[in-house]
C-alpha cells in the first residue's frame, strides 16, 4: 500500500519533507499540498514536479478523500487547528515541531487524541532517529556507564538571523528537552537559567549565550550551553556522565585530513546536513508505523511535556529562579500502543 501524504505548508522543510517523500523514502507519495500562500504551493508543486492537488486552506486537503496521512510544517501558531482536525478526521498526523507554541495548546491536542481513543499523532523530533543518539542510548540503556549521574551538552549554531524573544529556547533547545528525556527514559523536575556575559555578535536585544539547568525525577543534573551565533560551526555535544563511566555523542563523521602542516575534521556548519539522515529515518519509519495502523514515534504527550518544560525555562530566564516543573500524570492511554484501523479502501 501506498501511503497518501497531504502537505500543510510548503515552506523550507515542508519543501524537504516532500522532495525526501517523493525522491528518497518508499511506501508513500505526496497527493496534496496546502498553504496560505497558495502561488508558492503552485511553484513548490512545479519544481518538484509532483502530481498533487493544491489547496489553499489545510482544513480542506485534511477532508480530501486522497488523503490518508497529514504532514503538518505550517507555522508552529497554526499547527493547532490543523492537528486537532487531522484527529477529528481520523487521518494520522506528523506535525513537525513544537507540536504547539504554548503548553495549553499542546494540552488540547492531547485531550482531542485521547477523546478520539486512538493514537494519531507523531512530533518532529528526529534527533530520536540519529544514529549517534541511538548508539548512545544503547550504551546507556547497557549500564555499561553505571546509572547516570550528570549531563553536559552544547547547541551551537554558527548564526540565527530569525530568532527573536525566548526562540534559543523554545525553537533550538526544546530539541534537548525531547532527547535527553527520552535519553535517560526520565522527566524534569526544575529548571534554572545562567545568562553569561553577551556575545557582541547576536542581534540586536537578543541574550546570547544561555545555559540552562536541568534536574530529573531521578537527581540528574543537565547543564546546556545554547550558543546560536558561535560562528564557526553547527556543533552538538552531548556527554552523560554515570558512576563506572562516561558516553559522548559521536561526532558526524569526517575525512581526518593531513595538510599544510595540520590534521584536521570538518565541523559542519549547517543543521540540516548534521541531520539529514535522522529526517530521512525519522519520516521512513513514520510511513511504516502509518501503513501498519500504529503510532511509535515522539507523542503529543512528549509535545507537551516539552512545552511545559521550555515554558518553564522562559520563566526561569525572567525571573533568575529555579522554576519547578510540574506535569499531571501522563495518560495511561500512551502507556500502550494504540493500533488503529487503515479505513481508506482503495
Ligand atoms: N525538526 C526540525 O529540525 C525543524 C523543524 N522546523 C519546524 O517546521 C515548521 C516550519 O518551519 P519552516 O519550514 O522553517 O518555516 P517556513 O516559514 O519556511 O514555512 C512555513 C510555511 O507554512 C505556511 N503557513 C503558515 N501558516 C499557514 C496556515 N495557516 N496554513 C497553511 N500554510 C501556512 C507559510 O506560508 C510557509 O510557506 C516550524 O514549526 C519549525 O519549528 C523547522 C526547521 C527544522
Ligand atoms: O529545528 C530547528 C530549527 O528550527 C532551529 O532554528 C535550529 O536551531 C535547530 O537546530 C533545528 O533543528
Amino acid at each position: 500500500m501506498t501511503l497518501r501524504v497531504g502537505v500543510i505548508g510548503t515552506g523550507a522543510i515542508g519543501q524537504d519533507h516532500i522532495r525526501r517523500i517523493t525522491n528518497t523514502l518508499s511506501g508513500a507519495k505526496i497527493v496534496a499540498v496546502a498553504d496560505v500562500n497558495v502561488e508558492h504551493a503552485h511553484a513548490v508543486v512545479k519544481n518538484e514536479k509532483i502530481d498533487a492537488n493544491i489547496y489553499g486552506n489545510g482544513h480542506d486537503l485534511i477532508q480530501a478523500a486522497e488523503v490518508d496521512a497529514v504532514l503538518v510544517t505550517a507555522w508552529g501558531p497554526a499547527h493547532e487547528e490543523f492537528v486537532v482536525a487531522s484527529i477529528k478526521a481520523g487521518k494520522p498526523v506528523f506535525c513537525e515541531k513544537p507540536l504547539a507554541p504554548t503548553a495549553d495548546a499542546c494540552l488540547r491536542i492531547v485531550e482531542a487524541e485521547v477523546t478520539h481513543g486512538k493514537q494519531l499523532v507523531q512530533v518532529g523530533y528526529m534527533r530520536r532517529y540519529d544514529e549517534g543518539y541511538r548508539a548512545l542510548k544503547k550504551v546507556v540503556d547497557s549500564g555499561k556507564i553505571g546509572e547516570p549521574l550528570m549531563v553536559h551538552c552544547a547547541h551551537r549554531a554558527p548564526s540565527v538571523s530569525n530568532f527573536s524573544g525566548d526562540m534559543a529556547i523554545t525553537d533550538a533547545f526544546v530539541h534537548e528537552i525531547d532527547v535527553l528525556r527520552w535519553l535517560l527514559n526520565d522527566d524534569y523536575v526544575t529548571a534554572q537559567v545562567i545568562l553569561p556575559r553577551n556575545t557582541r555578535l547576536a542581534g540586536k536585544g537578543l541574550q546570547d549565550p544561555h545555559i540552562v539547568l536541568l534536574e530529573t525525577k531521578k537527581g540528574i543534573r543537565i547543564d546546556t550551553e545554547i550558543f546560536v551565533n558561535c560562528q564557526y560551526g553547527y556543533d552538538i555535544q552531548c556527554q552523560i556522565v554515570g558512576e563506572t563511566g562516561t558516553a559522548n555523542l559521536p561526532e558526524p563523521s569526517s575525512v581526518l585530513l593531513r595538510s599544510e602542516a595540520k590534521l584536521s575534521t570538518e565541523i559542519l556548519t549547517d543543521w540540516k546536513e548534521r541531520f539529514i539522515e535522522s529526517y530521512d529515518v525519522e519520516l521512513q519509519e513514520w510511513i511504516h508505523s502509518t501503513v501498519k495502523g500504529e503510532m511509535n514515534g515522539p507523542s503529543a504527550w512528549d509535545g507537551y511535556v516539552q512545552a511545559v518544560t521550555a515554558d518553564a525555562c522562559v520563566k526561569a530566564k525572567q525571573t533568575g529562579q529555579i522554576v519547578p516543573i510540574s506535569l499531571p500524570d501522563r495518560p495511561a492511554f500512551y502507556d500502550k500502543n494504540q493500533f488503529y484501523e487503515f479505513s481508506v479502501v482503495r
